[in-house]
């Protein structure tokens, strides 16, 4: 039974009280972890070691080699590929196809794009006339914020850690992470690569636990924490938005979303079913940009219909390292409940469950896992539950349409703004609609590519803020005006 611990000043350490909880896999809910639950004193600890450690040997060091050691941490995790990828598959029971190409490459490229952005990034500068005449000249400096609070999810708990973690890290800070109480494992694990990586201790400190009333709290309500990233659902990031107010901490959000898939009849149809399949029921619809609503141009409506729901059924439950595994289990008995009522609800409200809307009843020891079945539905009304709130499970409503406008006016009519998909044959369509959707990211004819130097984030209720590329630097930096007279 592996035991895991809080990584702290560069050491694994268990928590003063004792206390601990369990860590299991969703594929098969045996236990797979006895996990460390930190208390005020094991978080206090670790925000006083990232403070301690800007002020040591990280925060002397040039940005060549800060980017030499980040280069190192994006090297130590694919040295370990396989143990990272064994272990974020036990954690979230997601196929080992699915991690093997997204989550682990991504967890460790998130270190290099970052710190190649630092590499060659430039500041302003102005020359002003003064009433003398022999002017001034003004220049920006861009400093760390300092000690960064990350709370990641977990959904893609490695790849979603790291798009915060190796931002932060380039541009100076350090940060104390708390994972998701469900997914630990990797998190963890990144400790060993961080202290082999050369980084010195203090700079990366992890604490497990839960969010209210436990580390995730401890820590948004820490006075020692400069800013606060946090990826999740809405109703958490307004709690943390709470906290951060006291003492006027910056927040960087990626919160939840509905997000549309508008498909016009003039579409390349087998892209749109390809792409629209993967929006849908990738990792188990548990994808902050997946789709969950899709709206199909009335002549198109029958046939995507029908081929989507034959794709759905092709999709195959199992054990992550099954080659033939194409779906995965939900991440917890918790949220497959909730995923459940929704599945009820819908068929409550009136849907055409066109295929799916129950759980998956599996075999010998994965009989215990929280598995779903794919679910598509017709025929709810636009304000019906399962349109408007974010399931975050392997399902979506697909309606028809009959108009651009239409598509735009029931595709923004969302409290959220995340992502979007648009599938279309029409250049001058596909360019409107990119500007009139209320949406951080939308994607033309596919979905998921992703340029990391782009801006990434969510309008509405969707979050605060924009993370990739130089875009990162205005959360991870305090940029300073420096005057001088000539
Ligand atoms: O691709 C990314 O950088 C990213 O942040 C993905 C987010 C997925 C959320 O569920």
């Amino acid at each position: 039974m592996r035991e895991i611990k809080h990584f702290i000043n560069g050491a694994y350490v268990g928590s003063a009280s004792g206390r601990t909880f369990a860590d299991r896999s969703p594929t098969d809910n045996r236990q797979i972890a006895v996990v460390h639950e930190a208390g005020r004193d094991e978080v206090d600890a670790a925000v006083r070691a990232a403070r301690a450690a800007l002020a040591g040997p990280w925060g002397r060091l040039t940005v060549a080699e800060r980017v030499e050691r980040l280069y190192a941490v994006a090297d130590g995790i694919n040295a370990r590929f396989d143990e990272f990828l064994e272990a974020e598959c036990l954690d979230t029971g997601k196929p080992y196809s699915l991690a093997r190409h997204v989550d682990i490459p991504r967890g460790a490229a998130n270190f290099k794009v970052f710190a190649d952005m630092v590499k060659n990034v430039a500041t302003e500068s102005f020359t002003m006339a003064t009433p003398d005449g022999a002017g001034a000249l003004n220049y920006a400096l861009r400093r760390p914020k300092g000690v960064i609070g990350v709370i990641s999810p977990w959904n893609l708990p490695l790849l979603l850690m790291t798009w915060k973690v190796g931002p932060a890290l380039a541009c100076g800070n350090t940060v104390v992470v708390k994972p998701s109480e469900e997914t630990p494992l990797t998190t963890a694990l990144l400790g060993e690569v961080m202290n082999a990586a050369g980084i010195p201790a203090g700079v990366y400190n992890v604490i497990h636990g839960f969010g209210p009333e436990s580390a995730g709290a401890f820590l948004t309500e820490h006075p020692g924490v400069d800013a606060i990233t946090f990826t999740g659902e809405t109703r958490t990031g307004t709690a943390i938005m709470k906290a951060a107010a006291v003492g006027v901490r910056d927040v960087s959000f990626e919160l939840g979303g509905k997000n549309p898939a508008v498909v016009f009849a003039d579409c390349d149809f087998d892209a749109a079913i390809e792409g629209t399949l993967r929006s849908a029921f990738s990792n188990c619809g548990q994808v902050c940009l997946g789709t969950e609503r899709v709206y199909v141009e009335r002549p198109l409506f029958e046939r995507f219909v029908a081929a989507l729901k034959e794709g759905a059924e092709r999709l195959r439950p199992g054990r992550p390292d099954d080659p033939q595994t194409t779906l995965g289990p939900l991440v917890s008995q918790e949220h497959r409940a909730k995923v459940l009522g929704y599945y009820a609800k819908a068929v409550e409200q009136g849907a055409t469950v066109v295929t799916g809307g129950e759980p998956f009843v599996m075999e010998g020891p994965l009989a215990e896992g929280c598995w779903v079945k794919p679910t598509i539905w017709t025929g709810l009304a636009d304000d019906a539950a399962c349109v408007r709130e974010e399931i975050f499970g392997p399902c979506c409503h697909v309606r028809p349409f009959d108009s651009e406008e239409e598509a735009v006016r029931l595709a923004n009519d969302t409290p959220y703004g995340l992502a979007a998909a648009v599938w279309t044959g029409n250049l001058g369509r596909a360019h409107r609609m990119a500007a009139t959707l209320d949406a951080g990211i939308v994607w033309i004819n596919s979905w998921f590519l992703r340029d990391l130097r782009t801006p990434f984030g969510g309008s509405k209720q969707s979050g605060i803020g924009r993370e990739g590329g130089v875009h990162s630097l205005e959360f991870y930096t305090e940029l300073k005006n420096v005057c001088v007279k000539l």
